[in-house]
């Protein structure tokens, strides 16, 4: 059984559609990415499937963990199943950090709520993750205000949080963007190795393909508020078969060509109050056909595994060829 089962996830603000049913599958420990561009409803995905979108949002399907449905459960009632079990992080650490409490204290706060840890048990604890996400010095440093620390540091600081109720699961929510080249690439590496060592399963969510990459086993791409293309990280970032998946490898920059590849793809994300009939991403599609037009494409599974919306993918690369 999965760990997590998402199943014709919809949601609407005031009347307007965001998401078109979402399935997703997540089993235990395991990584799955969400990419796609700006507004294409990733988070959305993830607040709607744990109860946090606001009250004006209206949503349907079934989202469920370990067998116990949390749709149309009240909010109090998913917070008690969800519990400990899934922890979410965000690209902003002060969304999730006190800024006039000590870093150890709120720790120590998040180990006595998920693990009833209290006094020098729960010190103890806070300081090994401190420890285990890489900041220097953490006994005499829990004592600091997260103002006290730089942005990377408090990512850690965040992810420390998260781990401190031994999650099942982890959400995290473009835990990087905000951050530098270098720093990035150390919390990834710190991501990554946590899983290995928790064994936790991980969604995470970025519209960095080479984050993505990194972190992640499976990976779905979603736009317009559907999933388009998705599939085991290996094919699906060596062999992109749906153009808009193509076209964001396009837009990445290519340090290591001679050649200068940069092709953003046209246009921009549709409006959900005015999404186009047929296949969303047809007027920006360079592929499209009259019928990308009139109808639209469902998410079918391809013989070499993973699933496609798409009437005319880009075709396999011949022989051992794969796009660079
Ligand atoms: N609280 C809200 N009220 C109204 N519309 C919302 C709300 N939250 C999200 N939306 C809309 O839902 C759609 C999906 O948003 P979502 O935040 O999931 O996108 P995203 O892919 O995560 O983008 P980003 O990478 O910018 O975070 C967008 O059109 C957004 O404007």
């Amino acid at each position: 059984m999965s760990f997590v089962s998402i199943r014709d996830l919809r949601v609407s603000f005031s009347g307007v559609q965001v998401l078109h049913g979402i399935d997703l599958e997540i089993s235990k420990g395991e990584a799955l990415g969400l990419v796609g561009e700006s507004g294409c409803g990733k988070s959305v995905t993830w607040l709607a499937a744990l109860g946090l979108l606001p009250g004006k949002a209206t949503v349907s399907g079934s989202v469920m963990l370990e067998g116990t449905e949390l749709i149309g459960t009240p909010r109090r009632r998913i917070e008690a199943v969800r519990g400990a079990r899934i922890a979410m992080i965000f690209q902003d650490p002060s969304s999730s950090l006190n800024p006039v409490q000590r870093v150890g204290r709120q720790i120590c706060e998040s180990l006595a709520l998920h693990r009833g840890l209290r006094g020098g048990v729960a010190r103890a604890e806070a300081i090994r993750l401190l420890d285990l996400v890489g900041i220097p010095s953490a006994a005499t440093r829990m004592n600091l205000y997260p103002h006290e620390f730089s942005g990377g540091q408090c990512q850690r600081i965040m992810i420390a949080m998260a781990l401190a109720g031994e999650p099942d699961l982890l959400i995290a929510d473009e835990p990087t963007t905000a951050l530098d080249a270098t720093i990035q690439a150390q919390i990834l590496d710190l991501l990554g190795r946590l899983r290995r060592q928790t064994g936790m399963a991980m969604v995470f969510i970025s519209h960095d393909l080479g984050a993505v990459s990194a972190v992640c086993d499976r990976a779905a791409v979603m736009y317009a508020g559907r999933i388009v293309e998705q599939g085991e990280i290996g094919p699906l970032f060596r062999t992109p078969r749906h153009p808009y998946t193509r076209g964001l490898f396009d837009a990445l920059p290519d340090l290591d060509a001679d050649r200068r590849r940069l092709v953003p793809i046209e246009g921009t994300v549709p409006d959900p109050k005015a999404l186009p009939g047929g296949c969303a991403f047809a007027p920006r599609c360079t592929r499209a056909s009259a019928l990308c037009h009139s109808d639209r494409p469902g998410l079918k599974p391809q013989a070499g595994g993973g699933r496609l919306a798409c009437f005319h993918p880009v075709p396999l690369p011949q022989r051992a060829e794969v796009y660079a």
